[in-house]
């Protein structure tokens, strides 16, 4: 599908935004434990409820994660592309799932110890990343090794992304997030907006656009969204847009609203 540059049609009162994190809030970096989302974007998130808009987080990492890079802010967010959901924010999350078993764990750090530069982030106790960024001459035997473990077991599936392979559920991704999350009160009456940049954001895009939304890719690649935005700068000066009456005007949305 070909992608437009400048998202049109798309109002704060009217749609229910939801934000992967990295790549999208945050740059990508050399490692997890280096991002940080910049105070001019906690500013401008923090700004849109009052502007009439609704957003959550539905992303890769442990929920634990999302609010300390959020922080101050705790909105509706799905951890670990689904696997911790919790659509109020003052509530606890749902982790409903089965752990990883501890020896398919131990497999998978033994089977990549020996790969210098290789990186592994446990998430929670649903999900295991193997991150090959430091040394990306090794994606092929990553993949392999990591796929060996868990082919034979439906219960793990695989995801692929930014330099990085993980063992997820099988049974969760974005789009079921973002299904689960728009049932919340706050969502309701809403389109959904899905915002992503990688390769597990187009289950969130489809669902999305199953719903009556949009997706919108941050980035270059291949995608099923119909917007794109450069990078996660433009995505806050977009929003930033978004927030003022001329913005509104700008990018069309009543055109398409009034429809
Ligand atoms: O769904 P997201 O919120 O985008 O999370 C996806 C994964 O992001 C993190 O890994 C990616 O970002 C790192 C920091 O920029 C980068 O070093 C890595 O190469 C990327 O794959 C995170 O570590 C994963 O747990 C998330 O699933």
């Amino acid at each position: 599908m070909e992608t437009d540059d400048v998202p049109i049609g798309i109002t704060l009162q009217h749609y229910a935004f939801f934000f992967d994190i990295d790549g999208t809030l945050a740059d990508i970096c050399s490692r997890p434990d280096k991002v940080r989302i910049p105070p001019s974007r906690l500013s401008v998130l923090s700004g849109l409820a009052g502007a009439g808009g609704a957003w959550g987080v539905v992303s890769g990492r442990p929920l634990a994660e999302i609010d300390a890079l959020l922080f101050p802010l705790r909105v509706p967010a799905a951890g670990v592309h689904g696997a911790q959901m919790r659509a109020d924010p003052h509530q606890p999350m749902d982790t409903a799932l089965m752990p990883l078993p501890s020896t398919l764990l131990r497999q998978l750090q033994n089977a990549v110890a020996a790969l210098p530069g290789i990186l592994v982030e446990q998430k929670g106790e649903v999900a295991i990343a193997v991150h090959y960024r430091a040394c990306p001459q090794y994606e092929a035997e990553v993949t392999k090794r990591v796929e060996a473990l868990v082919r034979a077991d439906t219960r793990w599936a695989l995801q692929h992304g930014k330099c990085v392979v993980e063992v997820r559920p099988a049974a969760v991704d974005k789009g079921k997030a973002l299904r689960a999350l728009m049932q919340a009160p706050c969502f309701a009456g809403r389109r959904p907006l899905f915002i992503g940049d990688d390769l597990s954001d187009e289950a969130g895009f489809a669902a999305a656009q199953a719903l009556g939304g949009k997706g919108i890719r941050v980035g270059e690649g291949h995608t099923r969204a119909q917007h794109r935005l450069a990078n996660p700068d433009a995505l806050e000066a977009w929003l930033k847009r978004l927030m003022t009456p001329q913005g509104i005007r700008a990018c069309g949305n009543e055109r398409e609203d009034a429809s």
